[in-house]
């Protein structure tokens, strides 16, 4: 007789425990064959709004919607099992007020099948965290460069210098006591990324904000070298999949227009016809 034991999917608690001892692994994917192959990998996966700057050829993050993120969210979620699945909650889909962000997350778990939302902003977003965890939503947040609010800050800058320390601590403070399960730092100088780390009783996952905190999470495809209109100083390039693309588009173009593909091997069927 022999026991088929499933190995169960990763848990917000899980995440949470990791504080302190192993740093969290976290890339973003948006499809389900980029999913299969980072899941046995990443503790974390991040369907990620930058899909609409990655895979849409958007400028910013603000035109993604909620079907958008729910589609892609669901194909994420078939091709993966051990990966914590987390989606962001789109522009305009939940700062209205804790009840649209509710509607919103109840979308995202119940239909697309993810296991947490994250949501950008600090203290002004603290009410409606404690509104979605009070509620079973467990929620990951977002401080530091909140790409949604580009319009509002006027680019992607890094956040943290002068005055601006003081504002990320009482974010992280606020992120915390609302009850997030851990929090992503963006684009913030090390010094604040360190003094939040410390201080804070939730792991931070940072981007962009030094090797201080307790995770690290990039856009899968600006490591893998796939996306290239253009990458922040803080990405490592671990591939260059746009390379490796094109050499091999252009070897079939060149195959094709010298007619040395598709070979016999390639011939679906043989044999006299009819
Ligand atoms: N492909 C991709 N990667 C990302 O990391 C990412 C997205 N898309 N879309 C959503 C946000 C936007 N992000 C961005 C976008 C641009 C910069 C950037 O150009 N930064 C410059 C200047 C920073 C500064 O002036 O302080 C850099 O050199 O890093 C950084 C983060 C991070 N996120
Ligand atoms: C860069 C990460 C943190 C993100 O929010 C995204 O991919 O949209
Ligand atoms: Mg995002």
């Amino acid at each position: 007789m022999s026991v088929v034991v499933e190995k169960k999917r990763l848990t917000v608690r899980d995440i949470r425990r990791a504080k302190g001892k192993t740093p969290i692994v976290s890339l973003t994917a948006y499809t389900a064959p980029i999913a299969k192959l980072l899941d046995p990998h990443v503790d974390l996966i991040l369907v990620g709004d930058s899909l609409g700057m990655v895979i849409y050829g958007y400028e910013t993050t603000v035109p993604v919607t909620l079907e958008m993120m729910i589609r892609h969210t669901e194909a994420v979620v078939r091709a993966s099992k051990r990966a914590l699945v987390v989606t962001d909650l789109p522009f305009g889909t939940y700062q209205e007020s804790p009840e649209q962000a509710f509607r919103t997350s109840v979308r995202v778990l119940q239909e697309a099948g993810a296991q947490a939302v994250k949501i950008e902003g600090g203290v002004e977003m603290a009410p409606t965290i404690r509104f979605l965890v009070e509620r079973g939503i467990p929620v990951l947040g977002h401080i530091g460069l909140v790409p949604q609010s580009v319009n509002a800050i006027g680019g992607f800058v890094t956040q943290g210098r002068g005055t601006g320390a003081a504002k990320l601590l009482a974010d992280a403070e606020a992120v915390t006591e609302a009850g997030a399960f851990a929090v992503v730092i963006e684009g913030t100088i090390e010094e604040v990324a360190a003094e939040i780390t410390a201080k804070i009783a939730i792991p931070t996952i940072g981007i962009g904000a030094s090797v201080a905190c307790d995770g690290q999470v990039l856009v899968n495809d600006d490591m893998l070298g796939l996306f290239s209109d253009f990458t922040p100083k803080f990405v490592k390039r671990y591939a260059d999949l746009s390379g490796t693309i094109a050499s091999a588009v252009e070897a079939y173009a060149d195959d094709v227009r010298n007619r040395r593909f598709p070979g016999p091997e390639h011939v679906t069927a043989r044999g006299p016809a009819g």
